[in-house]
């Protein structure tokens, strides 16, 4: 394509569209929906999760404090602490999310059975949109994927609050196989490996599933399927305002299908400053430790920290990935989660050196945010997951659909809510900042 006339017709036009940033302040935009203190404008109500990292004192001010994260106001640490042995943490949180409270064994196994009846593809879907047709982005593929199993339910447009239910939990159900054979399809087709097909067993939970899909000879210990169940449930809801969320409940207050709006969120999940952090995350500390090793010199690591933040290194964007967020500042607990988890499996697995240099690497990262941008930021949940998952064997290409999986449920839990709620289509408004003109005749211009 020529773009030379593209780009000239581009360049002329900033005189006429530029928007000066001090319009915003002058007419209190909230630029990314954030009120004046970086706090999220308030959107909405829920009862399905709570994300907290501040508090505010007595005068209005705002006061950060650790992370904690609640599914239905139990915190996510308590329900990892008290795991026993269950096999089936992941599902159990779905359900809690799902139905507000806590399922009793029978209540439990009932979930799963429906869950279960429903891991296998339609017929021929395996064939006909994954074998047949690769996608060398998996995020891209399981939206292609969902939209397409509208076309394999009879009735796709009923968007009444139990059917939603229904056509929810079926897509939980399909996801670990639609993703898992995604990236089979694409490493047969783009890498030329060869092609391994399980079907999924009813006798495994979500997480067995997962790992019995993406091996070759379908293997993996107690310990690798605990840490993908626990995984998966850290995963699993971040309250109505993170973006892919929010982009569901936009998407699905216009009344429509719900493969278009899960098909939205997948789409908003896959940007490097959301869900995709994690494989950027993996790219980034590949190019880190390719230049300077495993150092244990605080000074080289602060070198090149430096030279991420002031884009001259890596991708050059300016941002050090699996830092920072928009309501943790102090701690994501997720991630506390997650370094304990990959302490313990590091030395098991004999990574200690990788570990140690990234908590070297997260503890330098957060000095020189402070030093250099004054801002309190901390490791996010993208930062330890990533090295988690690569210590459990399960390829990059995954990282993300992974997370698509496990968040599945928060978009389902957080439309029906809305839809029993609020129910109004979301319609924000935006202020015309430009000229009224008169209409030139093509001969005058
Ligand atoms: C599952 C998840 O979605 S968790 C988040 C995953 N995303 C990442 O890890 C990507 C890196 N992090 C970021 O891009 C951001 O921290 C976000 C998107 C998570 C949150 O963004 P915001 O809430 O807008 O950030 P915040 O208001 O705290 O940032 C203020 C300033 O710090 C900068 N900043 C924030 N995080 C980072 C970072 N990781 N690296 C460098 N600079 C950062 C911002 O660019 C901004 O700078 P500016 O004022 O010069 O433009
Ligand atoms: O809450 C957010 O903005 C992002 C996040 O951590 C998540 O969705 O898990």
């Amino acid at each position: 394509m020529d773009n030379t006339f593209l780009a000239q017709f581009y360049g002329k036009s900033q005189i006429y569209t530029d928007i000066p940033n001090h319009l915003y302040k002058d007419f209190n935009v909230k630029k990314g929906l954030r009120n004046e203190d970086g706090t999220g404008v308030l959107v909405g109500l829920t009862r399905v999760a709570d994300v907290v990292g501040y508090k505010y004192d007595d005068e209005g001010h705002k006061i950060d404090t650790e992370g904690t994260l609640y599914f239905r106001g139990i915190d996510i640490n308590e329900i990892v602490k008290n795991r026993n042995g269950l096999r089936y943490i992941y599902e159990e949180a779905c359900f809690l999310l799902l139905f507000g409270y806590l399922p009793k064994q029978s209540e439990l196994d009932k979930f799963c059975k429906i869950l279960k009846d429903n891991y296998e593809l339609p017929d021929d879907f395996l064939e006909m949109n994954l074998l047949r047709m690769p996608g060398k982005n998996l995020m891209n593929k399981l939206q292609h994927a969902i939209l397409t199993l509208y076309n394999y339910d009879e009735d796709p447009d009923n968007t009444d609050v139990y059917e939603t239910l229904l056509k929810g939990v079926q897509i939980m159900a399909k996801l670990p196989s639609i993703a898992c054979y995604a990236y089979q399809s694409k490493m047969h087709y783009y890498e030329h490996k060869s092609l391994v097909i399980h079907y999924p067993r009813k006798d495994y939970s979500t997480a067995e599933n997962i790992l019995y899909m993406l091996r070759l000879d379908g293997k993996f210990s107690e310990k690798e399927s605990n840490l993908l169940d626990i995984m998966l449930l850290l995963h699993a809801d971040h309250g109505g305002g993170n973006n892919s969320t929010f982009t569901n409940v936009v998407i699905s207050s216009t009344d429509t299908d719900i493969y278009s709006a899960v098909s939205g969120s997948i789409g908003s999940l896959k940007g490097p400053r959301h869900g995709g952090a994690n494989i950027k995350v993996a790219l980034m500390m590949d190019a880190v430790i390719s230049e300077i090793g495993y150092t244990r010199d605080d000074n080289k690591i602060k070198d090149i920290v430096v030279k991420l933040l002031n884009k001259q290194f890596y991708n050059k964007s300016g941002l050090i990935y699996g830092f920072g967020h928009a309501v943790y500042t102090i701690s994501d607990p997720r991630a506390e989660v997650l370094r304990h988890y990959c302490g313990i499996v590091a030395r098991e697995k004999g990574r200690e050196e990788e570990f140690e240099f990234y908590l070297r690497f997260e503890r330098i990262v957060k000095d020189t945010l402070l030093e250099m941008k004054g801002l309190t930021a901390c490791a996010n949940v993208d930062y330890y997951s990533g090295f988690a998952y690569d210590m459990l064997g399960i390829p990059r290409d995954m990282f993300t659909p992974l997370f698509v999986i496990s968040r599945m449920v928060g978009w389902l839990a957080h439309n029906l809510e809305n839809k029993l709620y609020d129910g109004r289509i979301m319609r924000p408004a935006t202020k015309y900042v430009g000229t009224i003109n008169e209409y030139i005749p093509m001969e005058e211009r």
